[in-house]
């Protein structure tokens, strides 16, 4: 198949080396002149994933030439960027391609997931890619299993045999808004589990983050819409497992930052690449207000990171809140 890549960060390129070695045609798009002229001339990404990016993998900074007779059009740019990505897209698309999105986030604006912002722009199908995936690992050939989600069944069947090997293992899951929620709320936690490794805490500590953030992430999802049983599926707990415990994360990572006493802004600089998990934290905030959902945790990190709240009281607040049954509220 012509498959086309929008974004040459870690995950981008990843994957497109991915989808080379199943034996499609790829183009690579990318939107930084120098990134474009660095990869070009070296056949390597270093800033974001220094593997070698094999010859028959075409770059450009064209995107009409890249979606050009594209069968699918992969879509892996920060969430931030996914609206400017689509209404481009809606400029240059000619054909009926399959919209694969595998930006993690909530637009902080609208408060709409990746597939809806998408939709406003194009009529194509749009399939989310979702699950614990680390660009480095998948890159690697590490035995990795993800999920697909689309209101058409029928196009996450294409992707799923696209892009599917012995090494990376796709699931469908109905369930979009679950699906993407899951994805991208599990960000904010493993900023918060990135937080206790940067103060010293434990691994008690961090399980219980894990536990009690996919208890709130499942009270939104549910509210908004999702099936509960998705959060204990790959894009909920798979994704929360391996973003809270990975030195590979960069929510972790900025989280150990601010953690030891970092500013956002330092710990943001110092990672160098997307952390979705800090805008994930206003949506998901504000989300939790109109709604009336109780989210303890994203409260507490929403505080430390716009707040100036010191996150040890954060842990504090955390800790002597009133006294709940478990499963109350689940
Ligand atoms: N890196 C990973 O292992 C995984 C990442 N993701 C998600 O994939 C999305 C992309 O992440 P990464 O590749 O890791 O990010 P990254 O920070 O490594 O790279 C982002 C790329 O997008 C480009 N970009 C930014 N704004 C743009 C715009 N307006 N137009 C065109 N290009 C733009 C940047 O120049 C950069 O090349 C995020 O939502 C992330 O949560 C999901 C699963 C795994
Ligand atoms: O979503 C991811 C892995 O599934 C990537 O997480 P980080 O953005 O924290 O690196």
């Amino acid at each position: 198949m012509k498959i086309s890549v929008l974004g040459a960060g870690s995950w981008g390129t990843a994957i497109a080396i991915h989808l080379n070695r199943l034996g499609h045609q790829i183009t690579l798009w990318l939107r930084d002149k120098n990134q474009f002229e660095e990869i070009v001339s070296t056949r390597h990404n270093k800033k974001y994933l220094d593997v070698d990016i094999p010859q028959e993998i075409s770059i450009t900074t064209d995107l009409k030439e890249a979606v050009t007779n594209s069968e699918i059009v992969v879509i892996a740019v920060p969430s931030h960027a996914v609206r400017e990505i689509s209404e481009k897209l809606k400029e240059v698309v000619d054909k009926n391609f399959i919209v694969v999105n595998l930006a993690k986030g909530i637009e902080t604006s609208t408060l709409k997931r990746m597939s809806e912002v998408i939709k406003e722009y194009l009529s194509n199908d749009v399939v989310v890619l979702s699950g614990p995936s680390h660009a480095e690992e998948v890159v690697r050939q590490i035995p990795t299993a993800c999920v697909l989600a689309s209101l058409n069944v029928k196009a996450c069947e294409i992707v799923q045999d696209a892009f599917m090997d012995e090494n990376f293992r796709l699931y469908i899951n109905k369930d979009v808004v679950g699906v993407e929620l899951g994805g991208s709320l599990k960000n904010i936690i493993a900023l918060g589990a990135g937080i206790s490794d940067g103060l010293g805490f434990g691994d008690n500590t961090k399980a219980a983050l894990m536990t009690r953030g996919l208890a709130e992430i499942t009270r939104l999802g549910v509210a908004l819409g999702s099936d509960p049983l998705t959060f204990l599926g790959l894009a909920g707990v798979g994704d929360l497992i391996v973003t809270c415990t990975s030195m590979l994360s960069r929510n972790r990572r900025a989280g150990i930052l601010i953690g030891k006493g970092k500013s956002l802004e330092e710990a943001l600089k110092e990672i160098g690449m997307v952390v979705e998990g800090v805008n994930t934290t206003k949506s998901a905030y504000r989300l939790s207000q109109i709604n009336k959902i109780e989210m303890p945790i994203t409260k507490e990190i929403y505080s430390i990171l716009f707040e100036g709240k010191n996150p040890y009281e954060a842990v504090y607040s955390l800790m002597t809140r009133d006294k709940k049954h478990e499963l109350h509220g689940i």
